[in-house]
């Protein structure tokens, strides 16, 4: 179903990857470089106690998760050997697009580094930062809700490819707050933002998400992108599509 009336909302949520950024930016370039580098980072600010935070995080993480999943080891303590055993659950969770927010609070520091020197600029299509303008130019306030660490999603806007977007984006979301795929994540999202539910329109690419925001009573619309996974017929008739953010004016 293609939305043809005109939507109202108070307030916008946006996903990242596969709404307003393209799949192939995250898998295809931020993935392989916190896969490459996660041992060398590790190495280099072991002893900073945001990395010790992270690594205590991930050591309870691990243990939780080697129950149900036999490739992820426990993390030693002594320092060699924890860098290695990090190293290894790390990769192994990249490799499987998990959304563990420690896991992501880790990546977000080493594509710091990456955004820092100009090997990688956040993608974002070419519709989304007129339209965002035209929104924010109407007092409609912009939020950002993606499963990447709040301090990812502010590199990506500060270092896109359309400059620094940091300045019309009003705040932001990570899983901190709750799993894209669970309903009460919205439901704080709303009380948070101070803007009712059904005033906010939340844009993703996942059914699983718009499902979640729906039932939490956002609107939704699902955004379809070159290379993004095929929707259902189901989802698409519920949700409504867009494929450019122009279809939301
Ligand atoms: C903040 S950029 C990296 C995005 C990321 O790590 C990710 O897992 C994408 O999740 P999204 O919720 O934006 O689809
Ligand atoms: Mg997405």
């Amino acid at each position: 179903m293609t939305n043809t009336t005109t939507i109202q909302f108070n307030a916008l949520l946006l996903d990242i990857e596969g709404t307003i950024t393209s799949i192939s930016f995250v898998k295809d370039e931020l993935f392989p470089y916190a896969f490459e580098n996660v041992g060398k980072y590790l190495e280099e600010h072991y002893d900073k106690p945001a990395t010790q935070i992270i690594i205590e995080d991930l050591r309870r993480l691990a243990e939780q998760q080697l129950e149900t999943d036999a490739d992820v080891v426990k993390i030693r303590e002594r320092k060699q050997e924890c860098i290695e055993d990090v190293t290894k659950n790390v990769r192994h969770w990249i490799k499987r697009d998990k959304k563990l927010t420690p896991m992501k609070a880790l990546q977000g520091l080493i594509w710091e580094e990456a955004y820092q020197r100009g090997y990688v600029k956040g993608h974002v299509y070419p519709d989304v930062l007129p339209i965002l303008k035209i929104i924010e130019s109407r007092q409609i306030p912009i939020y950002i809700y993606s499963s990447g660490s709040v301090h990812a999603q502010k590199l990506l806007f500060a270092n896109s490819v359309e400059g620094d977007m940091t300045k019309i984006l009003y705040g932001y979301f990570d899983t901190n707050i709750g799993l894209k795929g669970e309903t009460s994540s919205y439901t704080k999202i709303s009380e948070q933002i101070g803007v009712p539910e059904k005033d906010i329109l939340f844009l993703t690419d996942v059914e699983a998400e718009a499902a979640a925001a729906s039932k939490a009573g956002l609107q939704t619309r699902l955004v379809i992108r070159p290379g993004n996974a095929t929707l259902t017929q189901e989802a698409k008739n519920a949700y409504g599509t867009i494929h450019t953010l122009e279809e939301i004016l």
